[in-house]
């Protein structure tokens, strides 16, 4: 299939490149032109406007937008929206709030365009590994992009299906690593859940690898002391425990890497997803203790840094590329 990938960061730019190796064919918008020259040397075609972008797109044309949530993805998906043509499909990738996706969906129907959003997990690694995905649309419009989705995901792999399943009873798209939500705006409220999860993920991490380095403080009687090697111990934890998982994998990457995290300040940012978790747990009044906490450590990060604040850094830095403001 023919995509317009607008964005090409960190996340656009990977997809673009999956897709095109796996036989699509991309126009690639981003207001870097060198990040556009760069994927036309790997085979995209450029397109210096959106609207130029239409020109080079069938009918219906598919525009995947993967910019960062907020203003800029409102603009780029109005801009896109006087670009398109009827029965062309606007797809958010980004990390939008669901309730954008409900307002965007109607606007975007009422010019006879299909709006479908996808909240995508895999960050930096996703090119290689594969994007798990949360889709909200139609199901004629999510049907026509299967092959995109398809392409996208991880595929079924070498994990095998989970006991209780059968195979011609389910839905197969989720054991290949992407759903079919629901309506406009259920991907990305199931990603946003799927966020605020991470958080007290990281956060129980964090705080576990924080009491294990303070454990040779001088606070403690000295013969309760215990100098702990913490890259071993997040490396024996990969090996057959209970905890062991890809965020764990990440820590002990970064352990491995310098184990006093010197690279990070313990400035923790988030990009609003944990809130919104909070804020849809409010509304639905659903106790959400642990979630709360973590976002509330967040919070504190940005006033005084722990170590398990750096540890969270890293697991940011690994999976996601991102980089701390400096303090
Ligand atoms: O979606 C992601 C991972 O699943 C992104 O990396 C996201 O930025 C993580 O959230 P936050 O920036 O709030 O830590």
């Amino acid at each position: 299939m023919k995509i317009a990938m607008i964005g090409l960061g960190r996340m656009g730019g990977n997809m673009a490149r999956r897709l095109m190796e796996g036989g699509h064919e991309i126009v690639a918008f981003d207001r870097d032109a060198d990040a556009v020259a760069k994927i036309v040397a790997d085979g995209a075609e450029g397109a210096a406007s959106l609207d130029e972008a239409r020109g080079k797109l069938g009918s219906p044309a598919i525009w995947w937008v993967m910019l960062p949530a907020g203003a800029i993805t409102e603009q780029t998906i109005g801009t896109i929206a006087d670009a398109a043509q009827p029965g062309d499909i606007v797809i958010d990738g980004g990390n939008s709030f669901y309730k954008d996706d409900i307002r965007r969906a109607k606007a975007l129907a009422e010019k006879q365009l299909h709006y479908v959003d996808v909240g995508t997990s895999g960050g930096v690694w996703g090119r290689e590994r594969g994007y798990c995905m949360m889709i909200g649309g139609d199901n004629e419009t999510i049907a026509h992009l299967d092959p995109i989705f398809e392409t996208l995901a991880p595929g079924t792999g070498d994990i095998v299906r989970t006991p209780g399943r059968i195979a011609d009873k389910v839905d197969q798209r989720a054991e290949k690593g992407y759903i079919h939500a629901g309506p406009a705006g259920s991907g990305h409220f199931v990603k946003m859940i799927h966020n605020g999860i991470e958080y007290g993920l990281m956060q129980a991490y964090a705080e576990g690898f924080d009491i294990l380095k303070t454990k040779s403080s001088e606070i403690l009687p000295e013969d309760e002391r215990f100098d702990l090697n913490l890259t071993d111990i997040a490396e024996v934890w990969r090996r057959g425990s209970v905890i062991s998982s890809w965020l764990l994998d990440l820590t002990a990457i970064a352990l491995a890497k310098d184990e006093k995290l010197d690279q990070f300040s313990g400035h923790v940012a988030d990009s609003g997803e944990g809130q919104w978790t909070i804020d849809a747990a409010m509304e639905e009044k659903v106790p959400a203790n642990v979630l709360t906490a973590s976002l509330f450590a967040r919070y504190r990060s940005r006033v005084e840094h722990t170590y398990g604040d750096k540890v969270l850094s890293a697991m940011r830095f690994g999976f996601g590329g991102h980089v701390e403001m400096p303090q």
